[in-house]
């Protein structure tokens, strides 16, 4: 579990993050939704420690990161897979040497055991015999599933997703949704995923955080998406073509 208190970003006069308190659940696909520029990135960045909030607090399994000393902190990141947009695979180096890259930043196991653990994690995403290829030899869907295995291979408490299904079509995209899914029931995972897409909110929208302009508007699960009354919601979730036409079909047969 994650818990954020109070939490404000800003840079230089402007206010990023305005006091955002919000828990991510256990075993559970949180997303962070919002329109673009209203600080999900941000956001995202201050759970990962990239950002220092100028106030409020965040803790992890009920720590607060700034209680934390070197040691607990170095832990922690160890304990956080990160699914960075576009994977961000290193071009020069194999499938297997991508997905060893976090054990060896971590661990001095013998190379054995490591390659042990990546073949696991690999067949978990269903990418047997890929070790020796390249990312530009894999199709896009292909580097997002070895993104996830990367992520996952250090067996983490936390999975932070970035736009995991930018730039795949939407058969796939669902495909990696449903994957993200799987494996943070699986593995009991603190999962928080940033998105626009209204697809995700529906196939794993389990806990939702919709941020407007810095602020926590509302938050609830994929079945209560549909039912507020906040307009800023309703506006971004029929901001999609799809669900635009679905709308109009409503109105028109009541
Ligand atoms: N490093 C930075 N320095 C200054 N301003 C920043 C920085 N990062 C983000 N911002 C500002 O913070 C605001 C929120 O940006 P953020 O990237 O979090 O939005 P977002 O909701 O993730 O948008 P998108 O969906 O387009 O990615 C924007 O006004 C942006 O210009």
């Amino acid at each position: 579990m994650i818990r954020v208190e109070s939490l404000y970003k800003s840079f230089g006069e402007e206010p990023v993050l305005k006091g955002i308190t919000t828990t991510f659940e256990q075993g559970k696909t949180n997303l962070i939704i919002g329109q673009s520029g209203s600080g999900k990135t941000v956001f995202l960045k201050c759970l990962l420690g990239l950002f220092t909030p100028e106030e409020g607090r965040i803790f992890f399994k009920e720590q607060a990161i700034d209680e934390m000393n070197i040691d607990q902190q170095r832990k922690l990141r160890e304990d956080m897979g990160m699914v960075f947009q576009g994977s961000a695979l290193f071009d020069s180096m194999n499938i297997e040497e991508n997905v060893m890259f976090p054990l060896r930043m971590f661990s001095e196991k013998p190379r054995e055991e490591m390659l042990e653990r990546v073949n696991e994690v690999l067949a978990r995403v269903n990418l047997e015999g890929v070790n020796s290829k390249y990312p530009s030899e894999i199709s896009g869907g292909m580097q997002k599933r070895v993104a996830i295995a990367r992520a996952i291979v250090n067996n983490p408490s936390f999975l932070f997703c970035d736009e995991p299904n930018s730039g795949l079509d939407p058969r796939t995209a669902i495909l990696i949704d449903n994957l993200i899914q799987e494996i943070t029931k699986e593995y009991n995972i603190t999962t928080v995923i940033n998105t626009h897409d209204m697809n995700s909110v529906m196939e794993i929208g389990e806990n939702i955080v919709f941020l407007e302009k810095g602020v926590l508007a509302w938050q609830g699960n994929n079945r209560e998406i549909f039912m507020t009354d906040n307009k800023n919601v309703t506006n971004f979730v029929y901001s999609s073509d799809l669900f635009k036409k679905i709308r109009e079909i409503q109105i028109k047969e009541k």
